[in-house]
């Protein structure tokens, strides 16, 4: 690995509002919600994934989108995005101004059919009109690729779908893409190959890396996607999350962890670490359990002496 010529800033986007807790099983009230985006923000976070419009029997935990993004003290400078798998979910996220927003595909079509029920290219066509859409409203528009390494219906997934998917995306005028590492089965090479993949349709400012640590391979892939240059990724606090089509899968990344890995590396993020660890305690706290940050279960112990 040539870790030469790493990036020396990286731009975090912390999914956990939406990605983080739209598995879990018991309601967590948008006033929670809500306060978990502010003490993100105030811990320095510049783009933040509050919700989704999606069907309420489908994904219950975000029903409340509405409130949520009602409720949100909007921070300038703060890039606030909201899942849209449709024209319906497009249109009731517009009323809530969201600064993104975020049409999600998959480079698998088993996972695509038991995620958003329908096949990779009947995604693309519901796609087309809600980018449309975005655009000529000015709200900047993100694709999400799940799936682009291996899939928990298919197993491995070739280069070649990540590479076709990314055209896809690019055809109807996605402005940037994530490589999702859903299942967190990946291994660096494998990821920088999806991300090589994406990189034939967008530059490397475009590709963010979004990667689940269910194997634990979550930084060590991060760092293999530094080494290629990409300087975007999404993580979730306290390592929250996982979908709901991908079961077994943990949450993505720990931010916490993430940041302390770049720190670390003299890479700047921009965010405080004791003020992200003190809002994934909280969200923690409210769930009932431990964080699954390492970082932030070392630095709490630390502090209790
Ligand atoms: C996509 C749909 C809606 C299609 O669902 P469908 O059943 O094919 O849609 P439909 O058009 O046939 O409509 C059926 C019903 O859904 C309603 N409906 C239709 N659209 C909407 C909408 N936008 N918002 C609210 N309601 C909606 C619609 O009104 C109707 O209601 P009914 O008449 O039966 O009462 C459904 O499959 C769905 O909601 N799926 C959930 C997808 C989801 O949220 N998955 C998790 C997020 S993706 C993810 O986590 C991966 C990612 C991004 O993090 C990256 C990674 O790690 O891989």
């Amino acid at each position: 690995m040539n870790l030469a010529n790493l990036p020396t800033r990286v731009k975090l986007i912390d999914v956990g509002p939406r990605d983080g807790l739209q598995n879990e099983k018991t309601p967590v009230p948008a006033d929670v919600k809500i306060s978990l985006v502010q003490r993100l923000q105030d811990a320095g976070l510049q783009e933040i994934e509050v919700t989704s419009y999606v069907s309420p029997k489908w994904v219950p935990q975000m029903a409340d989108n509405h409130a949520v993004m009602q409720g949100i003290a909007r921070r300038s400078g703060v890039r606030y995005s909201v899942l849209t798998p449709n024209l319906q979910g497009y249109e009731a996220s517009v009323q809530d101004r969201p600064d993104e927003i975020v049409v999600f595909g998959a480079a698998s079509e088993a996972f695509s059919q038991k995620n958003i029920n329908c096949s990779i290219a009947e995604s693309i066509e519901r796609f087309a009109p809600v980018v449309a859409a975005a655009r000529a409203a000015g709200i900047a528009v993100r694709g999400a690729m799940s799936c682009t390494v291996g899939c928990p219906y298919e197993g491995e997934i070739a280069p070649e779908r990540v590479a076709y998917l990314a055209g896809l995306m690019r055809g109807i005028g996605v402005q940037r893409v994530d490589v999702a590492d859903t299942i967190g089965v990946g291994t660096p090479r494998k990821v920088q190959r999806a991300i090589e993949a994406a990189l034939q349709h967008y530059a490397i400012d475009e590709v963010s890396g979004h990667f689940h640590d269910t194997y634990g391979q979550a930084l060590v892939n991060t760092l293999a996607a530094l080494e290629l240059g990409v300087w975007n990724f999404q993580s979730s606090v306290a390592g929250l999350g996982g979908c709901p089509y991908a079961k077994g899968a943990t949450g993505n990344v720990a931010t916490e962890d993430l940041v302390y890995l770049l720190h670390g590396m003299g890479i700047d993020t921009g965010i405080d670490l004791d003020k992200l660890i003190d809002a994934g305690v909280y969200i923690s706290d409210f769930l009932g359990r431990k964080s699954a940050s390492r970082v932030a279960v070392a630095v709490l112990n630390k502090r209790a002496g």
